[in-house]
């Protein structure tokens, strides 16, 4: 055949493979079987087309003439033959619809691309309750959306031509080897966001090689939620503290035993339970006994918030001194889930605390607390050894593999990611696993456009990062600062 040959649609339709592919382009056939594996747009949009005619879509992208440069003579079958079209290959020609949801309706697991993509598909389709209860924060939500926007505001300073093709996330947090530096952040009631709840995210993590912290007001026992993931997978537990002590005993005890559990996060941020607003409005007809086996919700004249009913029993009297109650009940390394000032990171590193996590519980606890990077640097600036003595972990508003790899350049062991991990429950244990696979893959993106092939090579390394926006939002390094350092610290 040469190209001044007609090709009949019989003969077309001959070629529709992805290793012998003929194409109709503007009256013209082409085989596209050597060229497809190096079209810059990816193979399959060519392969989509093996048999039929892709004009529509070629001249959307291309100039008319470019396809006759890039193929050689041998490549070019010759005219199409129109007198030969039949109503099999008319129907053939027809684009395949995809339908998009409606409004309310779940949008398919494969459509979300990121992490916002989570919440808003959970804010589609989860009850009022459950909503209000997983995006809600304190008051008027000043350090939720802080927590976000501060990320926004670290800016990078990308190097080029560093050989990138391959990249490393790999890290180890407390002794575990994880694939890259993101665990699961404890999250109360996980049947809110879907039936699997907390096993969900179990599975999930196990099958990414991340980390959950499972959450002590989980929605299934502790024993289940490990039961979810292969027996080798590690796992962090975060304690609240009950105000009756005994119950705390005896939970670190069982804890003690369970060899998967590989540290303790006690969360310290919330003596008690902030007002959450969106929450408390909606009073709920079902009780928390439906969601979790911990508590039954009272609605009473502050509404029926779910975070109040299943956190009354936190005790508001923890002190530093009860790190070392904690310790006497556990072997656990201890984790202080909370750390809002570089006062307190010191003290969590002098108390010999193995980590800490830099947290305001998701913007949950004050509101007005700092965004927690704000928090980081100021640690980096007032107390930088903490860093090498302790495992500095950062929660809140991360939602970017970019923000992942700005912790890291801050210093961060470790990022917890909350919120569009408890809405991927709602999609299962596939729902988790794409959250994790997202994060994978803008992690690894982000280190080739910045030019870093290791993370565990630039961990700290701030020239990184552009920080100054962020540098004049730090608090001024005052007396009383100095004051509490030396004069609170001998009183603890
Ligand atoms: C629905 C929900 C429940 C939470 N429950 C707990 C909890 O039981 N214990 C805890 O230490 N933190 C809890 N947190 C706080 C998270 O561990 C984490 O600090 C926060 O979600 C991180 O912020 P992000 O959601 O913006 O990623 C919860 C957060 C959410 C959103």
């Amino acid at each position: 055949m040469n190209s001044h040959q007609k090709v009949t649609v019989a003969e077309i339709t001959k070629h529709a493979k992805v290793d012998d592919c003929w194409v109709v382009i503007n009256g013209k056939v082409y085989d596209f079987t050597a060229f497809a594996p190096n079209h810059p747009g990816g193979p399959d949009m060519i392969y989509k087309y093996a048999g039929k005619d892709g004009s529509k879509t070629y001249n959307e992208f291309h100039a008319a003439d470019l396809i006759e440069n890039e193929l050689s003579p041998s490549e070019k079958k010759g005219d199409f033959d129109e007198s030969t079209i039949t109503e099999t290959w008319i129907t053939a020609q027809k684009e395949e619809v995809v339908s998009q949801p409606a409004p309310n309706e779940k949008p398919p697991l494969s459509t979300l691309i990121n992490l916002d993509d989570f919440e808003r598909a959970f804010e589609k389709t989860g009850s009022q309750k459950s909503q209000a209860y997983i995006s809600g924060a304190s008051n008027d939500l000043l350090t939720l959306n802080a927590n976000r926007t501060l990320w926004q505001k670290l800016w990078f300073r990308p190097r080029v031509m560093r050989n990138v093709s391959n990249v490393s996330t790999k890290t180890r947090m407390m002794g575990c080897d994880v694939s890259m530096p993101v665990w699961i952040c404890p999250m109360g009631i996980g049947k809110t966001a879907g039936s699997e709840g907390e096993k969900a995210l179990a599975g999930g993590a196990a099958s990414n090689g991340i980390v959950h912290c499972v959450s002590t007001t989980a929605s299934f026992g502790v024993e289940d939620i490990l039961a979810s993931a292969p027996r080798t997978s590690p796992f962090f537990y975060q304690l609240y503290v009950d105000k009756q002590r005994h119950k705390t005993e005896e939970l670190l005890r069982k804890l003690d035993g369970m060899h998967q559990i590989k540290a303790l996060f006690v969360t310290v941020d919330l003596a008690v339970v902030s007002k959450r607003e969106a929450d408390e409005r909606i009073r709920t007809q079902e009780t928390v006994s439906v969601y979790s086996k911990i508590t039954k919700s009272s609605i009473d004249k502050k509404g029926g918030g779910l975070a109040r009913s299943t956190g009354s029993f936190i005790d508001p009297a923890l002190s530093w001194n009860d790190l070392d109650w904690i310790r006497r009940h556990s072997n656990l390394p201890i984790i202080v889930k909370g750390i809002q000032s570089s006062a307190d990171a010191k003290l969590a590193m002098e108390m010999k605390c193995a980590g800490i996590v830099v947290s305001n519980h998701g913007g949950r606890a004050l509101d007005g607390s700092p965004g927690t990077v704000l928090i980081l640097l100021e640690i980096r600036r007032d107390c930088p050894e903490v860093f090498g003595k302790m495992e500095v972990f950062i929660d809140g508003g991360i939602r970017r593999g970019s923000d992942v790899l700005k912790a890291i350049c801050l210093g961060a062991k470790g990022v917890g990611v909350g919120r569009p991990f408890q809405c991927s429950i709602s999609y299962g244990r596939e729902g988790v696993e794409a959250v994790a696979s997202i994060l994978q893959d803008e992690i690894e993106t982000a280190m080739r456009l910045c030019g870093i092939a290791n993370l565990e090579r630039i961990r700290g390394d701030v020239s990184w990062l552009n920080t100054s926006e962020l540098e004049v939002l730090l608090p001024k390094k005052t007396r009383s600062y100095h004051w509490l350092l030396s004069n609170i610290r001998p009183r603890l």
